[in-house]
């Protein structure tokens, strides 16, 4: 019993640790190669999140560019339209000297156009001019231009005044138109300025820009201003000539502190132009003053920008795609966006290790919720065995032992509990029940029969018994009877219980009967006789031999209740008057002997009595009783 117990425990722990193995194997698996994915997943999302980011911020501060871009194109188009319409009116070209006029050895917008005036309806202000020193004399073409560029540049540059800080338009004469209305730069330059030798209007001439390209200053830092500032120059050629440079200035200040600003705290950036040009570093760089914003990097002591340099002009990024380099032995990771307008590299530089620790944060929390998972899910199933499987399993082991010790109707009553489950244990209870309830009905059925065949053997062996000491002819008991009876009757008498009287009778002249009335007449005659004395008396009658009938009597009182009864005996069987031609007395007569017990006689000494009794009877003329006193 104890060891079925223990097997159903064992299936049940067994079940459970084959689970808990090939889950946790499995598990194991699935978050090892989890584990690997999450983190490469990761560890690309975040690349990706950092070129998104780049290309986000590039592309918020990309707009003043592309404005200033589409501005210098529209006053280039707006001041050609003009030019070839107007060149040679005399009325524009007169207006030059209106415009004009001497200051310090040159000639500079008048002051008015700075402080607010009106001509013709227009109002002006804001508008200064510097005509510096130029080697040859002022032609009408030249004044008409001035003119033209000085209307186009009045016409379109108030609108942009809060975009910009100021709008102009150069020519190779060593002329500067300017609009802002905060500084009136054309009055208060010197005189002696060339602006052809500064590095900005010189990019723009014939001989420095063959291409005749639109382009971006490197960075420069404005000494009149005082602030940091590229500019975007679009020369504008007419028939081969270099008429007019519309240009912008774009003070950086504010765009590259928010360019620079890292994300949280831990990228820095760089900002180069296509040249080599160091636009932009969090980084302190003295040079910066010595070389007025050409910084480029082979020119600075800072050996790693250059290096830095040369792997992006290796793997330039596209206007869409920021590339991504990790240079060997570097800590760092670069993500390098193209900012579209100056066509800058905007360079994101990241802790390599940052990346690669959340990557692996992130990993591990997701195998951590798997794992998570799996124990619940262990649990679950743990939970799900033991109500669903252990249990039930257990109170069937129950019932099979009340099986095994026979209380099947216990068994039956204890299957009710589950047997209602749709699975295979409900099954297999619901047979235990039936098996239960099928063995207890046999069992009560073959109770019952053999309680019925018990008795009917009790019956049986009750007959047999008689049967075995009943005298066939006469129906009196038989010999084996009589031995058994007077057995146990000395017995009793011996420890005085009761007294004990033997009564022999044997039929007179019965030989002679046979001989002549028959033997199946003599048969009759014994069956009367018994018949007779069974009538008399209660006391046990036997056949004791052939024709002799023997009593056991034990009287409880004195002797003569038994002699009397052995005279009743004697005077019945007479009475019966059965003819018998051939005795003295002329009917059937018996004589009796009669002997008493005494205290330690045995059964033989008894019957020897009895038997002398009988034979004084017989001898005393036979039909009489005799006792042996
Ligand atoms: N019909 C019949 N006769 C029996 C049976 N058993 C014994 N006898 C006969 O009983 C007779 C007994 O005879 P005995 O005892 O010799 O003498 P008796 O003729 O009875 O004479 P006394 O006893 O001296 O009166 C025998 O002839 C037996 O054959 C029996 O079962 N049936």
């Amino acid at each position: 019993m104890a060891e079925r117990r223990r097997f159903a425990r064992r299936l049940t722990t067994r079940l459970l640790i084959t689970i808990l193995v090939f889950s946790t194997v499995a598990v194991l698996a699935i978050t090892g190669f989890g584990f690997y994915h999450a983190y490469s997943t990761d560890y690309q999302s975040r690349i990706a999140d950092l070129k998104q980011q780049s290309q986000a911020r590039v592309e918020r501060e990309q707009a003043p560019f592309l404005q200033a871009q589409n501005n210098t194109q529209l006053l280039a188009e707006a001041f050609l339209r003009d030019y070839q319409r107007f060149r040679d009116d005399p009325k524009i070209i007169a207006q030059f000297d209106q415009w004009f006029v001497p200051s310090d050895g040159i000639l500079r917008m008048h002051p008015s156009f700075a402080e607010g005036r009106y001509i013709a309806q227009r109002y002006y202000k804001g508008l200064t001019g510097f005509l510096g020193h130029y080697e040859l004399p002022y032609n009408d073409e030249l004044k008409a231009r001035v003119v033209l560029a000085s209307e186009t540049l009045a016409a379109f540059a108030p609108a942009w005044q809060n975009d910009f800080a100021n709008t102009h338009i150069s020519m190779p004469e060593n002329i500067l138109l300017h609009y802002a209305p905060a500084k009136p730069w054309g009055l208060l330059a010197d005189s002696k300025l060339d602006i052809r030798r500064g590095a900005v209007v010189a990019a723009t001439l014939q001989a420095n820009n063959p291409a005749r390209v639109a382009a971006w200053t490197g960075l420069y830092y404005d000494l009149s201003a005082k602030y940091w500032a590229v500019t975007y120059q679009h020369p504008v050629d007419f028939n081969g000539q270099h008429l007019i440079t519309p240009s912008h200035d774009l003070y950086l200040s504010q765009i590259i502190e928010r360019l620079i600003t890292p994300f949280k705290n831990l990228s820095s950036h760089f900002i180069f132009n296509p040249h080599g040009q160091l636009i932009a570093s969090p980084n302190q760089l003295p040079e910066e003053t010595q070389f007025s914003g050409v910084l480029h990097v082979d020119r600075l002591l800072n050996p790693w920008y250059a290096e830095l340099f040369s792997l992006i002009e290796n793997t330039p990024p596209s206007l869409k795609n920021p590339v991504m380099i990790m240079p060997e032995d570097d800590e760092y990771i670069y993500i390098i966006t193209l900012m579209p307008g100056p066509d800058w590299y905007y360079v994101t530089r990241y802790p390599a290790a940052q990346i690669r620790w959340a990557a692996i944060t992130s990993a591990i929390a997701q195998a951590l919720q798997s794992l998570i998972l799996l124990l619940f899910i262990m649990g679950i199933v743990f939970w799900f065995i033991r109500r669903q499987v252990a249990l039930p399993l257990r109170r069937l082991v129950n019932v099979a032992d009340m099986i095994a010790e026979g209380k099947f109707q216990e068994a039956s009553r204890a299957t009710i509990a589950d047997s209602h489950a749709r699975s295979e244990i409900g099954l297999l209870n619901r047979t235990m029940h039936d098996m239960a309830k099928r063995i207890e009905d046999h069992q009560q059925d073959l109770i019952e029969q053999i309680e019925k065949r018990t008795a009917e053997l009790a019956k049986a062996n009750v007959a047999l018994e008689r049967l075995a000491h009943v005298d066939g002819l006469t129906g009196a008991m038989n010999r084996r009877a009589f031995d058994r009876d007077l057995q146990n009757a000395i017995a009793q008498a011996n420890k005085g219980a009761a007294k004990l009287e033997l009564i022999l009778l044997d039929v007179d002249f019965f030989k002679l009967y046979n001989d002549n009335q028959g033997h199946l007449a003599g048969d009759h005659v014994l069956k009367q006789i018994v018949a007779t004395l069974q009538g008399v008396t209660d006391a046990g009658i036997y056949r004791y031999g052939g024709e002799e009938i023997a009593v056991l009597c034990n009287a409880v009182g004195n002797n003569d209740s038994c002699a009397g009864l052995a005279e009743r005996l004697r005077s019945s069987i007479q009475a019966l008057a059965i003819p018998h031609p051939d005795s003295s007395f002329a009917v059937v007569t018996v004589s009796v002997g009669v002997a008493y017990h005494r205290y330690g006689k045995d059964s033989n000494a008894l019957i020897l009595e009895a038997d002398k009794a009988l034979y004084v009877a017989k001898n005393k003329g036979r039909n009489c009783v005799h006792l042996n006193s």
